[in-house]
């Protein structure tokens, strides 16, 4: 990485933080990807979990000082239960677990709120959260099972059970009508959470295809030069030998037999150089008719008879491209990569010694 992107790269991420920092101090003070799927079900179900202590804490305070002794112990219980589970989540980051203990405790919470009525019969006025809060913990097929059930535990209480609600007053119509707009709320939620996953998706497959664009040389299918430098920063080995090789008089071949013919020896090339390699190896495009290679696990002499056997099998391929027959041959010039000498020396001295092959008569291989 240059200088100047790195610099960049360091601002831009100061930015980033700086603007989502009320979100990252809020979930997790994680702050690497804050667009993750992951991270964004830490955010939401913290987020649920603070919201829902909010609500229970001084409903729960209230029902107790209006005498509800059960009602206001349960929300007080699931306040803490919220607020015992916000603490996990920014420790341990489970999402799923912690997802459990948000949602289960919620249906409880609702059925029972249904079957007492709540505080003046108002108790049914809550259960539409529950919806879209299952369907994005769970998912949209077990969301849907749980609503289901969740859907006739309601049924049961409000129609088959001698719940306080009716004392109330809500006749069966009015009962009918909550059920029915609670089922309308599923499948809003069911249609919300249907085309969120659906876009995720989108996007996520179209964020591969452009990282793979952004990586990959078009015509040969290799990595390119910044797919390249990026997999070598971002490799753990600390010592790795770097190959250049570069076409000897490509632009006669060109003026020959044609830029086509030329396209079509590049990607005879890269195949020869790719099925040399031992996995683990790494080829890449590096620019017109230049190609680097790099590889790991093995000496600077293993490193410098790869690079002859390739230049060998190139010395000895014959490319036909329609009618036309013709050789090539490549120069090679090899360095390492080590604690001593960082990516870029190597790279400047891979082009060094490749210079000196081409300088000594080209087809052959260089090192220090
Ligand atoms: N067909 C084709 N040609 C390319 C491509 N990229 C670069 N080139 C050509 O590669 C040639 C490179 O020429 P030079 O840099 O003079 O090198 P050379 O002729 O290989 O000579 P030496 O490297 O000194 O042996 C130029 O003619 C470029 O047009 C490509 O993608 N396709």
């Amino acid at each position: 990485m240059t200088k100047h992107s790195y610099k960049a790269k360091v601002e831009h991420s100061k930015y980033n933080n700086a603007r989502f920092s009320w979100l990252i101090s809020f979930y997790v003070g994680r702050a690497e990807d804050v667009f993750s799927e992951d991270i964004r079900r830490v955010f939401v179900i913290n987020l649920f979990a603070s919201v829902g202590v909010l609500f229970t804490l001084p409903l729960g305070i209230g029902s107790l000082i209006e005498g509800k002794f059960v009602l206001g112990s349960l929300l007080l219980f699931v306040a803490l239960l919220y607020a015992i589970n916000h603490i996990y989540l920014r420790r341990t980051h489970n999402h799923n677990l912690s997802g459990k203990f948000v949602i289960y405790p919620l249906y409880v919470l609702m059925i029972y709120l249904m079957y007492t009525g709540g505080a003046k019969g108002t108790g049914h006025v809550w259960v539409f959260c529950v919806p879209a809060v299952s369907l994005f913990l769970h998912g949209m097929k077990r969301g849907m099972i749980e609503l289901g059930i969740f859907t006739l535990a309601l049924i049961v209480t409000m129609f088959f059970m001698n719940s306080h609600f009716t004392e109330f007053g809500y006749d069966p119509m009015l009962k009918s009508r909550i059920i029915f707009s609670f089922i309308l709320v599923v499948f809003l939620s069911w249609i919300y959470e249907y085309s969120m996953s659906r876009f995720n998706q989108e996007l996520k497959e179209t964020s591969a295809k452009l990282k793979l664009v952004a990586y990959t040389d078009s015509l040969t299918e290799l990595l390119n030069r910044r797919g390249m430098l990026q997999r070598l920063e971002a490799s753990t080995y600390r010592s790795f030998h770097l190959i250049l090789a570069d076409v000897d008089f490509f632009k006669s071949i060109n003026d020959e037999y044609g830029h086509d013919a030329g396209d079509y020896a590049l990607i005879e090339l890269s195949k020869i150089i790719q099925t040399s390699l031992s996995e683990g190896h790494l080829a890449s495009r590096w620019g017109g008719e230049e190609f680097l290679i790099a590889v790991c696990d093995c000496s600077e002499s293993q490193a410098i008879a790869l690079a002859e056997s390739i230049r060998q099998r190139v010395a000895e391929y014959e490319f036909v491209y329609l009618d036309q027959k013709f050789r090539m041959t490549m120069s090679f010039g090899v360095a390492t990569m080590n604690e001593m000498i960082s990516l870029r020396e190597a790279i400047t001295l891979a082009d060094n010694h490749l210079y000196s092959a081409k300088r000594a008569g080209r087809n052959q291989t260089r090192s220090s």
